[in-house]
């Protein structure tokens, strides 16, 4: 299995490839060695999602290869270490061994209007499985019926889950459980907030006997204990994403012991992101359900022109090297690299304290 390594260099980090490699993340690179090793990109996407239309992410050419940095502009660093972790274990460690080569993906729509679903849906190569935002800021039930029942129009076979991103409340996720069971949802994502809202939404589903199962994803992300959803059953399934959890092989752990069939999603990355997390899900024991790393088809452009995009519903496990050219043409302004540099040794700063 080829390493994502980088075969046409940019630059030479400070210490010689192969050297310095990690075998445990017990040693972390320098800060010095973090920055030289850095270039920060900001990629359009072709729709809106989560409030942005460009997307800043730092990425990192280590010995091992490539890793990306990307948390979400508005968290702080005890929330974006683990991001920064998961962006070194890439570069400077490399993936553990996968178990199988491709990887089943489904296609993520925004909580646009029923007109757009089809446009949207259309970037996707194949959408045997479709992730349906619903419960957004600003939106009704009767906006995500008509999306979800747009969907299944359009795609009367395919598997349709759904993601509140905890936007209900507790009466408002079962009265959108009940209206949307009719389009046979395969799971519901983050209805509400809290380990203990799921629970309750959980056990009140098998109550009315609605037949959703219920995935945890904020639940498992943003705990201080990501196995908390799993002892409280709150979810039958939780959603995994390499960089919050803190990389590939902390994530796998956490599968293992959770006990909980596992999905891998992306965090709207680059397809060196996205490559981490195909890293992940190729090295999962089981992969019962296809995985939300299909998001390169919402960006108009990427950091390669070989993009991680989906063929036929399938993610091909390879190396993912960026193009000097697109690094530099994507680069962001001197002052943004300066807020990134700045915001990355925080993150070292405070993995080095969490290592003591
Ligand atoms: O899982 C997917 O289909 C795509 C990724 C996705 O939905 C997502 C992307 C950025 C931030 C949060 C989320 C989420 O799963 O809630
Ligand atoms: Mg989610």
């Amino acid at each position: 299995m080829p390493r994502s390594r980088a075969e046409r260099r940019t630059h030479v980090p400070v210490a010689a490839a192969g050297t310095d490699r990690l075998e445990t993340m017990n040693q972390l690179p320098d800060l010095a060695e973090l920055i030289d090793a850095s270039h920060v990109v900001t990629l359009p996407m072709n729709v809106q999602f989560r409030a942005v239309r460009h997307r800043e992410a730092l990425l990192l050419e280590g010995p091992a290869g490539w890793g990306e940095f990307s948390p979400f502009l508005e968290y702080g660093p005890a929330e974006a270490a683990a991001w920064l972790r998961a962006a070194i274990e890439a570069s400077w460690e490399g993936y553990p061994d996968p178990v199988r080569t491709s990887v089943p993906v489904n296609a993520t729509l925004p909580a646009v209007d029923p007109g757009r679903v089809a446009g949207i849906l259309s970037s996707y190569d194949a959408a045997h499985t479709i992730k349906v935002k619903v419960a957004e800021q600003g939106q009704d039930l009767a906006q995500d019926v008509a999306r979800v029942a747009e969907v299944r129009r359009l795609f009367p076979e395919a598997a349709i889950r759904i993601d509140a991103n905890a936007g209900w409340n507790h009466d408002e996720a079962m009265a959108g459980l009940e209206a949307l069971a009719e389009y046979r949802l395969q799971y519901a994502e983050q209805p509400v907030d809290g380990i203990d809202g799921l629970a309750r939404v959980r056990q009140e589903v098998a109550r009315r006997g609605l037949g959703v199962l219920i995935a945890a994803d904020e639940s498992v992300r943003k705990e201080s204990d990501p196995l908390a959803v799993a002892r409280a059953q709150a979810a039958d399934l939780i959603v995994i994403k390499a960089q919050p959890l803190g990389g590939v092989r902390r994530a796998l752990e956490i599968v293992r012991d959770a006990g909980l069939p596992a999905v891998v999603s992306s965090a709207l990355d680059t397809s060196i992101g996205l490559r981490q997390g195909a890293a992940l899900a190729a090295a999962l024991p089981a992969l019962p359900y296809a995985c939300g790393l299909a998001t390169g088809s919402l960006f108009s452009s990427d950091i390669t022109t070989d993009r991680f995009l989906a063929v036929g519903g399938e993610l091909q496990l390879r190396a993912i090297t960026p193009d000097p050219s697109l690094l530099r043409s994507h680069a962001v302004s001197a002052e943004r690299r300066s807020w990134w540099h700045r915001r990355l040794a925080e993150c070292h700063r405070e993995l080095l304290r969490k290592m003591g």
